[in-house]
């Protein structure tokens, strides 16, 4: 995914660090070896790579960047327009380096919704010598993703590729996926959503983390202390019991797995999915990549002895959580050479749930928290509904429909701090879609950012406006156009946990505490730009919980 990723563009001090790191000397490490005949090819490569750069090196800098920039613009003015009449408009690329100059791809969705508004609702544009078709706005985007058969397959950055091997649901496609995909919605529905028994879970995480705040009397607090609670409620439906919040494990797979979120964000990574021969030059030029594996490994050892001890005390009878579940299905089909139920797809389904489980709910909740310091106005109606309908006993899932104002506010949220601003596709034949001709293969991002935000379907897209989801007798009304979870076969399967998720941590939260900005930040002051990374995150990091009165 290229979601408002830290970009593509290539940052000269990178590039000129990396150079200097190879001239001094730094040790080759070439990964993934296979074959001997592949290690001399690369290691060739490399020493070729190191010659040229050695040469390259002793070229003063001005003279290097005019050359560059004269034999791009000589090359762009003798290429005729590429692509076929019938594909998709979209700015003229440059050789190999396509529209990379073109974009700003730290502000990916910004771009993108400036050459729609040129090209139109689907265009095309170059990421190095890849085309990739861009889809925006709720009614392209939906067809897209409601399509039968033309954009079944997920397309993948490398990496992923290189990470997970096909395996879990994530990261995904075919048989596989669909076998898992059916695993995961079962059993989330008998471990966790829609039953009384998730309502409890989730509870349990609200009290728990009301008592972590309480602790700082009003002081700032860091909202990243939240991700904790999140993620042991996956964790509860998982293995059928919590961690301890400074647990070793739960901390390093929280730690690892923000830091890898960091590094797929990062211009190498980025870099290395239009140029995936970069990885030939091993882990010189790509410390980043190397870094996320590196994390991953470490992760996977880590479950694999969680799972390992989970095999030790498996009781048929007695299924804990996903995990056991996934066991009691494995020694069903144990004698089924082609079943599905590896351990492979079982380290994949871990995975998947913790990731998606903990990142994207926890970010949605961090977004409501700072529009509620930011917007005290909207905040006092909350907790005058909430004062009114629910006084002082615990909220509960029930509560929803006579709270309109809360739902919407919770709903608004959802749409202006969706953390998952695009989604991938390819194209499984050539497909003519919207009168344009999309060839087999082809790259397809779907900007969810662009639906969120469209002009025909919100009335005020750009701000924050829980009045998108009442009606004008101030009743709740839901809006078609909220993707935020997508639709179609490849829809997220932990919507309604994380929608539970969502309302009762909200509700605990605004009935017990005022936030608001630390000292010496004003309401204004607010950051609600996100930081350019993978998943759309808010920058602002500390505010203040004060006990409402
Ligand atoms: C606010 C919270 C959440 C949001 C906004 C969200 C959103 C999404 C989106 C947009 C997708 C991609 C769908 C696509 O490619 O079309 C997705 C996939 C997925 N989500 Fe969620 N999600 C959330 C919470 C959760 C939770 C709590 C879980 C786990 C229980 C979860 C598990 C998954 C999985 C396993 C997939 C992959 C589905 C597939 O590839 O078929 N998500 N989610």
């Amino acid at each position: 995914m290229f979601s408002s990723g830290p970009g593509l563009a290539i940052d000269p001090t990178w590039v000129l660090g990396s150079c200097k790191g190879i001239l001094i000397g730094r040790e080759l490490k070439v990964e993934h070896e296979k074959s001997s005949r592949v290690n001399n090819v690369r290691e060739t490569i490399q020493r070729c790579a190191m010659v040229v750069l050695e040469l390259v090196a002793q070229i003063p800098l001005p003279l290097m960047l005019f050359g560059v920039a004269s034999l791009l613009y000589v090359l762009y003015l003798f290429s005729s327009t590429p692509g076929c009449a019938k594909c998709p408009p979209g700015p003229r690329p440059l050789p190999l380096l396509g529209n990379l100059l073109h974009l700003d791809l730290t502000r990916f969705n910004i771009c993108t919704h400036e050459l729609s508004k040129k090209y139109g609702s689907v265009f095309t544009v170059h990421l190095g010598p890849k085309k990739v078709v861009i889809v925006t706005g709720y009614k392209a985007v939906k067809q897209v993703l409601l399509s039968p058969s033309e954009f079944q397959e997920k397309d993948m950055l490398v990496i992923f590729r290189e990470m997970f091997h096909g395996q879990g649901v994530l990261f995904a496609n075919g048989k596989s996926w669909k076998a898992m995909k059916h695993f995961c919605l079962g059993s989330l529905r008998n471990f966790g959503m829609g039953k009384a028994a998730g309502e409890e879970v989730i509870i349990k995480e609200c009290n728990h983390f009301i008592e972590v705040l309480e602790k700082f009397k009003g002081e700032p607090f860091d909202v990243e202390l939240l991700d904790a609670s999140v993620s042991n409620i996956i964790c509860t439906i998982l293995f059928g019991d919590r961690f301890d919040d400074a647990d070793p494990t739960l901390r390093e797979m929280l730690a690892y797995l923000k830091q890898t979120i960091d590094l797929i964000s990062s211009a190498e990574i980025q870099l290395h999915s239009v140029f995936p021969w970069l990885s030939w030059c091993g882990g010189l030029l790509l410390r980043n990549r190397s870094e996320a594996l590196k994390n991953y490994r470490f992760c996977t050892e880590k479950m694999k002895v969680l799972v390992g001890q989970f095999k030790d005390t498996f009781s048929p009878q007695d299924c804990r959580g996903i995990v056991d579940d996934f066991l009691l299905q494995q020694l069903k089909e144990s004698d089924q050479p082609s079943s599905y139920f590896s351990n492979g797809n079982l380290l994949g389904i871990i995975r998947d749930m913790f990731v998606a489980g903990t990142e994207t709910t926890y970010i949605s909740l961090v977004w409501g928290l700072i529009l509620m310091a930011k917007y005290p106005d909207i905040q006092d109606r909350v907790q005058e509904e909430l004062s009114q309908v629910i006084g002082h006993r615990e909220p509960r899932l029930k509560d929803q429909k006579n709270l309109p104002y809360t739902n919407a506010v919770i709903h608004e949220i959802q749409r202006f701090g969706s953390p998952i601003s695009m989604i991938t596709r390819t194209t499984s034949f050539d497909v003519t879609f919207q009168g344009y001709l999309i060839e087999k293969g082809t790259k397809t991002l779907l900007s969810l950012e662009s639906v969120l935000r469209d002009e025909d379907e919100w009335e005020t897209p750009h701000s924050f406006n829980p009045g998108h989801f009442l009606d004008e007798k101030g009743c709740f009304t839901r809006r078609d156009a909220l993707l935020n979870f997508s639709v179609g076969h490849r829809a997220c399967p932990g919507e309604s946990l994380a929608k539970m998720e969502l309302f009762l941590f909200f509700t605990f939260l605004l009935q017990r505490f005022r936030f608001s900005p630390p000292p010496g930040v004003s309401q204004d002051a607010l950051d609600l730009n996100p930081v350019a990374c993978f998943i759309k995150k808010p920058s602002t990091h500390r505010l203040c919980a004060r006990t409402s009165a």
